[in-house]
């Protein structure tokens, strides 16, 4: 479980909307809705520490900091960083090993698995300034699985892509959710949240509104 609790998001101390509370569950799939510049990156950016809280707490049960994995919003990113597809996907081995330590033939492997999960093996040794947009989300996505993290938030995991990508990719967002992964997502896609996604957190107007997806279509899910 994370518990938000009067958690105030911003930046310089200036709250971007009112105080949140609210529960995510564990191995629930939440989808974090509302119109543009409302606080969703910023609430799941303080929600994986990558900017600090102006005051409030999110405590998590069952659920530790490392335990956490980041998919950020392509244009986060710096893409002339000179390096390959293979190294950025391999970066999801990191967080269980120590600094410096060398790739093991099962950590290979495990790379190697997830750029064929995403349909991207052929681009293993491209340099990451050569990749389309989507090509480029694929990778981060393989990166995320690597990781296999227990809790995952992504920031917009299907901006900027065509559908067969976003198809792609929902599909093994679905297949995390079914092996028991927590799941936190920025979208803009309203259908798409009501079909697949169990919780949405709304914002609007400076509040945000917990609620479970009564509209869950249970059929596609
Ligand atoms: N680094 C920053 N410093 C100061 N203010 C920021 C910073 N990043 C975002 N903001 C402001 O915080 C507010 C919320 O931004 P945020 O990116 O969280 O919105 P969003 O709901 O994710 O928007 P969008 O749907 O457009 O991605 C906006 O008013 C934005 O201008």
């Amino acid at each position: 479980m994370i518990n938000i609790t009067e958690l105030v998001i911003g930046y310089q101390n200036k709250a971007v909307c009112h105080p949140i509370s609210g529960q995510i569950k564990l191995g629930s799939l939440s989808a974090i809705v509302g119109p543009n510049g409302v606080g969703k990156s910023t609430l799941l950016n303080t929600l994986c520490g990558l900017i600090p809280a102006i005051s409030g707490t999110t405590s998590l049960t069952h659920v530790a900091k490392k335990d956490i994995a980041w998919l950020p919003q392509k244009s986060n990113i710096d893409q002339d960083f000179p390096i390959n597809v293979f190294e950025v996907v391999s970066m999801g081995c990191w967080p269980r090993k120590s600094l410096f330590g060398r790739l093991s033939k099962k950590d290979i492997q495990r790379v190697d698995w997830a750029l064929q999960q995403v349909e991207i093996t052929d681009l293993k040794k491209t340099s990451i300034n050569r990749l389309s947009g989507g090509q480029f989300q694929r990778m981060l996505f393989a990166r995320l699985l690597v990781q296999d993290a227990p809790v995952m938030l992504m920031d917009e995991p299907f901006a900027g892509i065509d559908e067969d990508t976003q198809m792609l990719i929902l599909k093994l967002i679905i297949d995390l959710h079914r092996k028991g992964k927590t799941i936190v997502a920025v979208l803009h896609d309203i259908s798409m949240v009501e079909n697949y996604f169990t919780h949405i957190i709304r914002l609007n107007n400076g509040q945000a509104v917990f609620e479970q997806n009564n509209n869950l279509n249970q059929v596609s899910h």
